[in-house]
């Protein structure tokens, strides 16, 4: 028996890879860059599910004229030395994960990626795979599932596959609403504030919000942010009646989920409730939505409405806990797969050497 020469076999050990994605923001905060990104966004049919002839009239004719120019003052408002602070620290947390991985002996590449705007997700995918990455592990920013937040990354990076020739191997992490680790995370995160600072009479979890057809359409999305909400409060050792799962950032005329988030800061003010903390647990990284609608206009509305001090808890970012969560979670779903290089023996190798 002679064997063929095998020309395509590759000389150098495949690598394995992590394709972190967020949603991705603005290059800058000016009227063009918040529209160039908003254009992208916003006319992704898994988005804005209204009939294409209908809503891009809309779009362009009103919402990309209207919204850019007041919402580049917002981002303005909370713009970082770096950049935009969903790309700061989406980019500090792959530089991290990137570390605690290698820590940990797991021989992996890292790469960020957003799903709207800079670095998008077929560059980064194309960096993976120079970088000889023939399987890679894609992990959404988004602990809870929607089709319009994780369900488009998996369509994006399906685009992308339907480009190439030699398709890597791919697994995607749908949801880690009630990962362990997480959760733990977010408990030390409130409770490191609280040590620091006491504790007030209300926690508000507050969520992005989803219109509210989303549900009977099918999406988890709702189901697992309440999931979430009782871990959470479970953790942090809380009764029902201290905390709230609320939601926030509605867009568009149609119902959304309830209860929104404003509304409901400006009851409890009217109720007597002079001091609420508020967390996002929907946003892995701080951004507009958190740094501006949640700690400035949010605090505006409760303060106006007769309350007296509202606290916005940052969100997970860079903590040194969740970084270990988001590894354990990689390391989870790579399970399997090489991420030890050929030449230095392995962790399992070398323990039963
Ligand atoms: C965390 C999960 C998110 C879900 C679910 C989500 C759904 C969703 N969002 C919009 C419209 C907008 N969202 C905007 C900003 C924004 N949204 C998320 C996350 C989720 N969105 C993040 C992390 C951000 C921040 C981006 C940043 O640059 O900091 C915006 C832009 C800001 C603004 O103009 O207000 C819009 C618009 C819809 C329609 C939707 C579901 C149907
Ligand atoms: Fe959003
Ligand atoms: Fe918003």
């Amino acid at each position: 028996m002679r064997f063929l020469p095998e020309p395509q076999v590759a000389e150098h050990p495949t690598r394995t890879g992590l394709l972190l994605v967020n949603l991705g923001t603005p290059d800058a905060p000016t009227p063009g860059a918040v529209r160039r990104y908003l254009a992208e966004f916003l006319s992704d049919p898994r988005v804005v599910e209204i009939p294409r002839p209908v809503w891009l009239p809309i779009l362009y004719g009103l919402v990309l004229t209207l919204r850019p120019r007041d919402a580049a003052k917002r981002y303005a408002a909370i713009w970082m030395e770096e950049g935009s602070p969903l790309a700061v620290w989406s980019r500090r947390q792959a530089e991290a994960l990137a570390r605690e991985l290698s820590g940990r002996g797991a021989e992996v590449e890292v790469a960020l990626a957003m799903r709207y705007g800079n670095p998008a997700i077929a560059t980064s995918m194309a960096q993976l795979r120079e970088a000889g990455c023939e399987r890679i592990l894609v992990l959404p920013l988004y602990p809870q599932y929607s089709a319009s937040t994780t369900a488009t990354v998996f369509d994006a990076v399906g685009a992308t596959l339907a480009r190439l020739r030699n398709a890597p191997e791919i697994r995607f992490v749908r949801a880690f609403h009630d990962d362990p680790g997480y959760l733990a995370a977010m408990a030390g995160r409130i409770q490191a504030f609280w040590q620091a600072h006491g504790r007030p009479r209300k926690l508000l979890l507050s969520f992005h919000g989803l219109p509210k057809r989303s549900i009977g359409l099918g999406d988890p999305y709702y189901a697992q942010c309440q999931l979430t909400g009782r871990l959470l409060t479970e953790r942090l050792g809380l009764d029902a009646e201290q905390v709230e799962v609320t939601f926030q950032s509605r867009f568009g005329a149609a119902e959304w989920l309830q209860p929104y988030t404003e509304p409901r800061l400006k009851e409890l003010a009217a109720d007597g409730v002079a001091e609420v903390d508020v967390f996002c647990p929907g946003f892995a990284a701080d951004c507009i939505e958190t740094l501006e609608e949640i700690a400035v206009q949010g605090r505006e509305v409760f303060l106006r409405a007769g309350g007296r001090q509202l606290r916005y808890i940052e969100a997970l970012n860079d903590d040194a806990a969740w970084i270990g969560a988001l590894a354990d979670l990689a390391e989870r779903h790579m399970q399997g797969w090489p991420t030890r290089s050929a030449g230095a023996p392995s962790a399992l190798a070398a323990g039963s050497a």
